[in-house]
């Protein structure tokens, strides 16, 4: 049989990266002569990407997303800064002993996530994640993103195929997971911008303790 692979995403699944790229793009904005903008409006723009993200925090801010200039001139320099920020972000609480223990059970972890590579690959580093996934796909890797099923669909063909089960905080996440057939679990305390009720999913949990026995239920059934 072969063994089975989890593969989860990144913003407001394992970090909670809403503060960081709030506090950064705040000050770049501002800087540039836009508004402040809430936390919440800023986490409202996470789970479609890094230029998502971007463009849309430049229109409520009151900076034109269509000027190419500034909208490059603000993407480097978030990218720039979030390079070496990181103190705003944080690991939800589980999620490190929670994929030792996956890995020790022998499955194949896995990230699929919007960011792109530069910002995905600095905040793995910074909290000691990359080593813990058998494969990175990130928002500019294979041309499409979330909600296309191909980032999700690339980071299981890595792991060389087997039962999958898809870990996401929202309903960009699920419909990806809808779309390229595979079991979705979605992670209560993250970026939702809909209900729990309202997103399709197999099972939901609140805290990665959780996590384990969802796992074996979805993928192992029988054995929980
Ligand atoms: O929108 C982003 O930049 C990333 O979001 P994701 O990790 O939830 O896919
Ligand atoms: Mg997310």
């Amino acid at each position: 049989m072969s063994r089975g692979i989890v593969i989860f995403d990144l913003d407001g699944t394992l970090i909670d990266s809403a503060p960081e790229i709030h506090a950064i793009l705040n000050a770049i904005l501002t800087e540039e002569g836009g508004t402040s903008l809430s936390e919440g409006q800023v986490r409202g723009f996470i789970g479609w990407g890094t230029d998502h993200c971007i463009g849309k925090a430049m229109g409520a801010a009151g900076l034109d997303p269509e000027d190419s200039d500034l909208r490059e001139r603000i993407t480097a320099a978030f990218l720039d800064r979030y390079e070496t920020q990181h103190e705003n972000t944080k690991v939800y609480p589980g999620v490190v002993d929670t994929l030792e223990l996956l890995a020790t059970y022998g499955f194949a972890l896995g990230l699929c996530t919007n960011k792109a590579t530069g910002p995905t690959r600095a905040v793995l580093a910074n909290f000691d994640l990359e080593a813990r996934f058998d494969t990175v796909v990130c928002g500019d890797m294979v041309g499409v993103q979330k909600p296309d099923p191909a980032p999700l669909l690339k980071a299981a063909g890595d792991l060389g195929g087997g039962p999958v089960l898809y870990v996401g905080d929202s309903e960009v996440d699920a419909q990806t997971a809808t779309a390229a057939g595979i079991p979705f679990a979605l992670y209560t305390q993250g970026y939702r911008h809909a209900a729990v009720g309202d997103i399709e999913h197999h099972e939901a949990f609140d805290h990665f303790d959780k996590l384990p026995a969802v796992v074996a239920r979805v993928l192992r059934p029988g054995t929980a």
